[in-house]
């Protein structure tokens, strides 16, 4: 059962819980929720503390999501000129830039066709012209045999006696070996090439996969992850379109054109040849400028299309929050909006693509006509034959296939370039935190000091988190940050583990600027157990095993042992195979946590860092796993830190840091701080005043009826409660 996250409701609401439902909550839920009023109160920030918040990740990851998108000044920069607006295809650019990108991805997609030293593909590429060569010739003899068989039949059969066998026999092997060897060259070509196609898609589908984990974390909070995967996956499809018309529709039906020109030039002279080059003039202009003008009502439908995956995906992935607050109904609304918007621009895409279709084939016919009446002329003057008749009617004819298949090429080249378009701005996201070129491998030989010095820095620049901080996590030390929901704390790890760079100061490991080590190196180095643990949509001992990818069953079970939840996955049906699935919904928080712990404890580094790695857990479960942890940390006499809200989890720390509105307001040891009188002490005896009153409330619960004593106000957080 989960309360209410909003403290005043639940003082409002708490003190009319009757015996049943008290007895209803567990006794843990109870102490956590009396504890976070007062917290809370004394903290006086208008936010719940976060032992109250739901803690669903869902929930977070959206907060996070709508934070990082409603502020422009995302820290995502795109090196092209056009808006981040353009990663998913949504904005309109001018035709020349739109050009200049068509040939940036045309060239970059010939790199792929004819690769430096890669014979294998560079055979497939050759062979396949040369089928392609050869299918188009055999195409081009067959309005010939044709011609020479009607001309043939064009006899009286009956006074000349014989078959239409005897008469045009071998005109008509060698029309059908001629189809025959025309189709199998075409099928062998499509077979020959395919490999070249899917090879490249691997190769760039594979690029932008390991760029898009490279990227910063910002990137990847403001990401939108149903359109992100819908670009992809139409980029990737636009790779083996591209590839393929390159070579198989824009040259073979030039060569099929001047082909058939020369013939018609050669054998029946100039205005024959002069109607087909000016259709074919006409028809492209034709095609290209109604393509082009189409191609709005394409992108309005890709970014509508994008915008419906990205709804649908975030309301799935937030199933448990649609449910919370009855928002099924909404959430429909949101996608039909995103559906009404595809839909509109799919008519336009359809009704215009009428008219394109409608405009080719008047421009054809027309040709077409022009022609059989040049031809029909001819024979009425005795200059052509019935078979020249047919074979100039075959020849157009077999070239309205190509020209009309280069209608569409055009079209879907179009819309794979803007497709790919996507998939190749994603490459060019920028990554903020680099690598120096001279970068060296982190050094921890003086047993891991952390040093921040006036470090300041803000997700956004105009809302500094940590101001002028400085402070010594010293080697081999247990030290603790604490301090108000929001402060900075986790920020602190962020900043070390170089998820953001600091904007002013530096950070030093063992004397060493955290800019200045290989990324892989520092990250190694630390191990984290985050608040809300990241789990993949796979068993128990996959995610265990995700610390250390190479290790052995049983040191998975040993860490699971260490982390305390080797008795619990024992007790599961399917043991260490039980799916958590997707992010780990189907398991609780507190077992999330110790799976986290059991990674760490397998990926073993130097430096670690909880963040408030135990708030989940139950205060029996909590301290034995504590009593782990520290075990961990003094076995190899690691540094570690501790960010807690729960300050008996933490009071044994060597140092204790608070922090308050992004400045280090005190520190020192737990005995130290309290004869301060300061952040410290006000929160440790708030907290410990709360524990005595979880205590009695126990205790009254075993006796009888009680009301809970409502949660105290801002003012009067200091004082004993009722
Ligand atoms: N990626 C981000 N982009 C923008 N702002 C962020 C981002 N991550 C955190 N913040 C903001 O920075 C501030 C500090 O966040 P941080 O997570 O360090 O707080 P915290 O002290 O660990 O809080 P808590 O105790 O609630 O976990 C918060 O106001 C938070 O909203």
């Amino acid at each position: 059962m989960r309360l209410s996250q909003h403290p005043g409701r639940f003082c409002h609401g708490a003190a009319h819980l009757r015996r049943e439902q008290i007895s209803a909550l567990n006794r843990s839920q109870i102490r956590v929720l009396t504890t976070s009023n007062i917290l809370w109160s004394v903290q006086k920030t208008p936010e719940p503390s976060r032992s109250t918040q739901l803690r669903t990740e869902a929930t977070t990851l959206s907060a996070k999501k709508s934070d990082a998108s409603a502020n422009p000044k995302t820290p995502v920069r795109i090196e092209s000129n056009k808006k981040k607006g353009d990663l998913l295809g949504e904005s309109i650019v001018t035709s020349k830039e739109q050009r200049k990108a068509d040939w940036a991805i045309m060239k970059e997609m010939a790199k792929y066709l004819w690769p430096k030293d890669d014979w294998g593909t560079k055979l497939r590429v050759g062979t396949a012209l040369t089928l392609l060569v050869g299918a188009k010739v055999l195409n081009v003899e067959v309005p010939f045999y044709f011609k020479n068989i009607v001309d043939s039949m064009n006899i009286d059969f009956a006074a000349v006696g014989g078959t239409a066998w005897t008469v045009a026999g071998s005109m008509l092997i060698a029309y059908g070996a001629t189809r025959i060897g025309a189709t199998l060259f075409q099928e062998l070509r499509n077979a020959v090439f395919a490999s070249v196609a899917q090879k490249a898609i691997r190769k760039v589908a594979g690029n932008v996969f390991d760029h898009l984990l490279r990227l910063d974390l910002s990137f990847h909070l403001s990401r939108q992850t149903g359109g992100l995967t819908r670009a992809i996956d139409r980029g990737t499809k636009g790779i083996s379109f591209l590839l393929t018309s390159m070579v198989f529709h824009v040259f073979p039906t030039a060569l099929e054109i001047s082909m058939v020109c020369g013939i018609l030039t050669y054998q029946y002279g100039f205005q024959f040849a002069a109607i087909t080059a000016a259709t074919m003039v006409a028809y492209t202009a034709f095609t290209i400028t109604t393509t082009a003008w189409r191609t709005k009502f394409r992108k309005q439908a890709n970014a509508a299309d994008n915008k419906g995956a990205t709804v649908a995906v975030d309301s799935l992935i937030n199933y448990e929050a649609v449910k919370y607050f009855n928002n099924e109904g909404y959430e429909v609304a949101r996608y039909d909006k995103a559906l009404k918007a595809y839909e509109d621009a799919s008519i336009k895409v359809t009704t215009s693509l009428a008219f394109l279709n409608s405009g080719q084939n008047i421009i054809f016919s027309s040709a077409l006509a022009s022609m059989m009446y040049l031809a029909a002329n001819g024979v009425a003057t005795g200059q052509l034959t019935v078979g020249d008749l047919v074979m100039v009617n075959q020849l157009v004819f077999q070239l309205s296939v190509p020209l009309n298949f280069l209608g569409s090429v055009y079209r879907e080249l179009r819309q794979s370039l803007l497709d790919m378009e996507t998939l190749f701005n994603l490459q060019k996201v920028n990554v903020n935190v680099k690598e120096k070129p001279d970068a060296k491998i982190l050094n921890l030989s003086h047993g891991g000091e952390i040093r921040f010095e006036n470090v300041t820095f803000g997700y956004h620049p105009d809302r500094p988190i940590l101001k002028n901080a400085s402070f010594t996590i010293p080697a081999g030390a247990k030290f603790a940050v604490v301090g108000p929901s929001g402060c900075g704390k986790s920020t602190i790890l962020r900043l070390l583990f170089r998820f953001y760079d600091v904007q002013e100061g530096r950070i030093l490991i063992d004397g060493q600027d955290v800019r200045d080590v290989t990324l892989e190196s520092l990250r190694k180095s630390i191990g984290v157990v985050p608040q809300d643990t990241p789990l993949f949509n796979d068993t128990i001992e996959h995610n265990i095993r995700y610390g250390k990818i190479d290790a052995s069953n049983e040191e998975v079970q040993r860490a699971a042992e260490r982390a305390h939840v080797h008795e619990l996955i024992q007790r599961l049906p399917e043991g260490y195979k039980t799916a958590v699935g997707e992010r780990g919904m189907m398991i609780s928080g507190g077992e999330k946590q110790r799976l986290a712990v059991s990674r760490l404890i397998l990926k073993d580094p130097p430096l670690l860092f909880f963040d408030e790695a135990t708030s989940a857990l139950d205060t029996y479960t909590e301290q034995a796993l504590l009593q782990n942890i520290k075990s961990i940390i003094k076995e190899k006499a690691r540094t570690s830190v501790f960010i807690a809200h729960r300050l008996r989890t933490i009071y044994d720390s060597d140092q204790i840091l608070v922090l308050k509105d992004g400045h280090v307001v005190e520190k020192g040891t737990h005995a130290e701080l309290l004869e301060q009188k300061g952040v410290y002490a006000d929160l440790w005896h708030a907290q410990e005043l709360s524990l005595a009153q979880d205590a009695d409330l126990e205790r009254n619960l075993e006796v009888g009826e009680l009301e809970v004593p409502t949660a105290p106000t801002p003012t009067d957080a200091n004082k004993p409660l009722n």
